[in-house]
């Protein structure tokens, strides 16, 4: 069965199974010329033809035998070729819809089930692509051409074998959809465990600090029942449809024989030919052979597939690939590009019940530095993340350097704007490639000066090892603190003309942070001289009162805005929030 939904997955590799198909049906031509060859030997064998005249025949037969393991090799190579193809290019449009649909569309979808489908899902699509597609057209096209060769050998058993070939597909279908069923199933159960795998290595640390490392265990043990179980299931149907396609495929020679026998006995066919008839006969059912263990070695290929092609659907952005809006010449200059204006701006996160921000309105100048606070949930990360266009408003705008965010791309984004999060990814490497991850370009003295920034010299000591200091898996190696200082240098050397720093700074003691944020607005300037946005998340107040503005954010809106002494003053909520902070610290 070829799902054809599923076909244009394989789009990239058309030609190569092509090539597979003709390289198929050369094996196929090989292997009815052995049968009719043969045939002809034990047909020239048992009338006593002298063996001199069988010698084209034994010529051909060696011919056969020796180009069979040749083609076999090239059916390999091509099946390989298939697959690379299709692998790589699948691979390819899943991370670049991935990266397109980006962290708040697939933060549903858990990263082990991310990977399931990354890795296992496509590697399992190249049996159905590289084996079971091209094999379906060979098999069609051998099995037609060899029915009509016993048609005309004898239209009797031409026939007879004719309709017992076109029930071998058929009776199968009955189970599709069960097997679909089962198949979904299992490979659901199968991605389930592997993120189950993924969160407990990943969370290891908190398993054994609660003491849960046991209750983990006795879960995972339940999903690998679960997938047990799924696999048995599904191994129960596929055994019953080989059974009953393994019967077709012996009763279909057999059928041919004894019809081929009595229409010897009545005299419609020349004994001799009954050895091409059972020969052919067998070369009208080995393609269907073939093409039932394809089937059951892709079939998890189609339930990945179908995972598959919804992830490449729900990736598919409506964000613009290229850019429609230069930011430069739209607004004339470099500066503006710095600035930032929310209007009337709301935003509810996918699947989420209330509005993350609500009728925003803020301005922020080119080159200030403002700080958000608020409550926890109150927005603050959501702006960030809607000035990467992680996401667009469902109202009102959000613009950089004049230009609504929705009109330009990711891309566009991305380099304007240059985040520390609150929990920032550093990738198992080395200090230096971790800072060139942003600027692949960067020589020693510009990768050492934003450490110099940051506050980061203690991570690259001699004993450390210089920039080639290890960090180890996700900054395993590294202190919090020292995560974040590592991070704020690499969006240092990103030199952006916007700066985020949400809870940058937040495993640094009250000290160090001042000391981070006094160099980084000593020496926050582009290369080309022009002054940095800077905008500030952060819950410890005492480190944003020298910003320009602070704006302070309540389930979603901006409730007050002024500098930090004027805030004081007004007693509101920021005044609120401050004095709990001091009251914290008195105690
Ligand atoms: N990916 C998401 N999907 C659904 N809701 C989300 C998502 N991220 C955040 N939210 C919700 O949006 C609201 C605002 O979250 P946001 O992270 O912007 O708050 P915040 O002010 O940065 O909080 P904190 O100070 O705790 O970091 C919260 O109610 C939060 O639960």
């Amino acid at each position: 069965m070829i799902h054809l939904r599923l076909l244009p997955l394989a789009r990239s590799a058309y030609a190569v199974m092509g090539l597979a198909v003709l390289v198929g049906l050369s094996l196929s031509t090989v292997a009815i010329a052995q049968a009719l060859v043969t045939a002809d030997i034990f047909a020239g064998i048992i009338s006593g033809t002298p063996i001199g005249d069988l010698t084209l025949s034994l010529v051909l037969l060696s011919a056969a035998l020796l180009a069979r393991p040749l083609l076999v090799f090239a059916r390999e190579m091509t099946v390989h070729l298939v697959a690379t193809r299709v692998k790589t290019a699948i691979r390819e449009r899943m991370l670049t819809a991935m990266f397109a649909a980006g962290p708040i569309a697939l933060g549903r979808e858990r990263s082990g089930t991310q990977q399931s489908h990354l890795v296992d899902g496509v590697e399992n699509l190249e049996p159905y692509f590289g084996r079971y597609i091209p094999q379906v057209l060979i098999t069609a096209v051998t099995s037609l051409a060899v029915v009509g060769a016993l048609v005309l050998i004898d239209p009797v058993v031409g026939f007879v074998v004719g309709a017992v070939a076109i029930l071998v597909p058929f009776v199968p279908r009955l189970w599709d959809r069960l097997l679909a069923k089962r198949g979904d199933s299992h490979w659901g159960a199968y991605a389930k465990l592997n993120a189950e795998v993924v969160d407990s290595l990943r969370g290891m640390t908190t398993l054994k600090a609660f003491n849960a490392a046991r209750r983990r265990r006795t879960q995972l043990q339940e999903s690998s029942d679960s997938l047990l179980a799924a696999t048995l299931h599904q191994l129960r149907i596929s055994l019953l449809e080989s059974g009953l396609t393994g019967l077709f495929l012996i009763a279909g020679p057999a059928i041919a024989l004894i019809v081929g026998v009595t229409r010897v006995q009545s005299g419609a066919v020349d004994p001799l030919q009954l050895f091409a008839i059972t020969l052919l006969a067998f070369e009208v059912f080995r393609p269907f052979r073939e093409l039932s263990n394809h089937w059951h070695a892709g079939y998890s290929g189609v339930s990945a597939g179908r995972r598959i092609r919804d992830l490449l659907q729900a990736g598919a952005s409506d964000a613009p690939t290229e850019p429609t809006t230069p930011l430069t010449s739209a607004n004339g200059g470099h500066e503006t590009k710095a600035a930032i204006e929310a209007r009337s701006l709301t935003f509810t996160y996918p699947h989420a019940h209330t509005a993350a921000l609500r009728d925003v309105d803020l301005t922020i100048d080119a080159g200030s530095t403002v700080a958000l606070v608020g409550p926890s949930g109150s927005g603050k990360s959501t702006v960030a993340s809607l000035l990467l266009r992680l996401a667009v408003p469902q109202h009102g705008q959000l613009l950089i350097g004049g230009v609504p965010t929705s009109s330009l791309t990711q891309k566009q984004c991305a380099e304007i704007v240059a985040l520390v999060s609150q929990s920032p990814v550093l990738f198992s490497g080395s200090v230096r490639e971790n800072l060139q991850l942003v600027a692949p370009e960067a020589d020693e003295a510009t990768l050492k000066r934003a450490i110099d920034i940051a506050g980061a010299n203690d991570i690259v000591t001699d004993e450390r090892g210089g920039l080639d200091a290890p960090v180890g898996d996700g900054g395993g190696l590294l202190s919090g603190g020292q995560k974040q200082r590592l991070a704020i240098a690499r969006a240092v050397l990103k030199d952006a003309p916007i700066l985020i720093l949400d809870e940058a700074s937040s495993a640094l003691d009250a000290r160090r942070e001042e000391s981070v944020f006094a160099s980084l607005a000593d020496s926050l300037t582009r290369t080309g001289g022009e002054p940095i946005t800077t905008i500030i998340i952060a819950h410890r107040l005492a480190s944003i009162r020298h910003v320009d503005t602070v704006f302070v954010l309540r389930e979603g809106q901006v409730v007050e805005r002024g500098t930090a002494t004027e805030l004081l003053q007004s007693d509101g909520l920021f005044a609120a929030l401050h004095r709990a902070q001091n009251e914290q610290v008195s105690v």
